[in-house]
């Protein structure tokens, strides 16, 4: 069995010491560097695929830094715009042989969630997401919630439905929650939970609801190692970890 030599960028950071157990604990593979905010990412410590879970503002250096040394990338970090993913393709043209995978969450319960939620969406006139996180997390919305609510909009569209029915006038305090393309979306921040999200929908006379719930980060860990195992054989972006599960 080939060893898969590994770096994690972010590695003293909650997610990443978690993903460096992880990586320490397979078989498959050798934790060879952690990295983490002020190192220099030079050779990445031979690894031949790079973990980031960092913040928004410094994981698309990153994965730059990453692809010009012609090494796989794993990515967990938010805040990845479409400019930001069209950057990544513009720089994998100059390096068609390296892959990076970008996953708004690398819970397995969390991609069937978002994908139920899609098939559920063209069925409900009214949606809206509540996502819930520990207190310590900086962006909002979470990139799930945002990555559900694209999903659900666009399922919206194809099956012809309209906006959400919603008559409110007066919100002067934002209680209504953010917009994330016609998605009411709302964020808990509450010590004692980890990482969590309801989506619920309406119709007439019923709701449904899908949740789900990481109450410990080794919830993302098969993911993570899913993607590492992955990413040497699949080059160029993919975005999402459905795209590793034959979903
Ligand atoms: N896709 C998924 O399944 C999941 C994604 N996430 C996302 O992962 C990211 C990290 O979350 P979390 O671990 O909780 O956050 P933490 O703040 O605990 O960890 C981030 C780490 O990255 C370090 N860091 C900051 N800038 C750099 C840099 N330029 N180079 C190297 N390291 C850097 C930080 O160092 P310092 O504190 O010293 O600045 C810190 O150690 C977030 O975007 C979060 O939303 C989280 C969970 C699951
Ligand atoms: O910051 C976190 O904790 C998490 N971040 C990701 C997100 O923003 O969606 C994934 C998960 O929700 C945990």
């Amino acid at each position: 069995m080939d060893t898969i030599r590994v770096a994690v960028i972010g590695a003293a950071g909650r997610m990443g010491s978690t993903v460096c157990d992880a990586v320490e604990g397979a078989d498959d593979m050798e934790l060879v560097a952690r990295i983490d905010d002020g190192d220099d990412l030079g050779d990445l410590g031979g690894a031949q695929v790079a973990v980031d879970f960092t913040v928004p503002d410094a994981s698309p250096g990153n994965v730059a830094h990453c692809i010009s040394r012609g090494v796989h990338v794993v990515v967990g970090t938010t805040g990845w715009t479409q400019e930001r993913l069209d950057a990544v393709r513009r720089d994998l043209l100059e390096h068609p042989e390296v892959g990076v995978l970008v996953a708004p969450n690398f819970a397995l319960g969390a991609v069937l969630m978002m994908r139920f939620a899609q098939e559920a969406a063209r069925f409900y006139e009214s949606v809206e997401i509540v996502e819930l996180h520990h207190p310590r997390k900086v962006d909002a919305p979470s990139g799930t919630a945002a990555n559900t609510a694209r999903m659900i909009a666009a399922a919206r569209a194809d099956a012809g439905l309209g906006p959400v029915p919603d008559a409110t006038e007066h919100d002067p305090d934002g209680a209504r929650g953010a917009q994330i393309e016609g998605i009411r979306t709302h964020a808990v921040r509450m010590r004692g939970l980890v990482a969590h999200q309801e989506v619920l929908f309406g119709a007439e006379g019923e709701s449904l609801t899908i949740r789900h719930d990481s109450y410990d980060r080794v919830s993302f860990m098969p993911g993570v190692l899913t993607g590492v195992r992955g990413v040497v054989s699949r080059p160029g972006l993919t975005v999402g970890l459905e795209n590793y599960l034959d979903l």
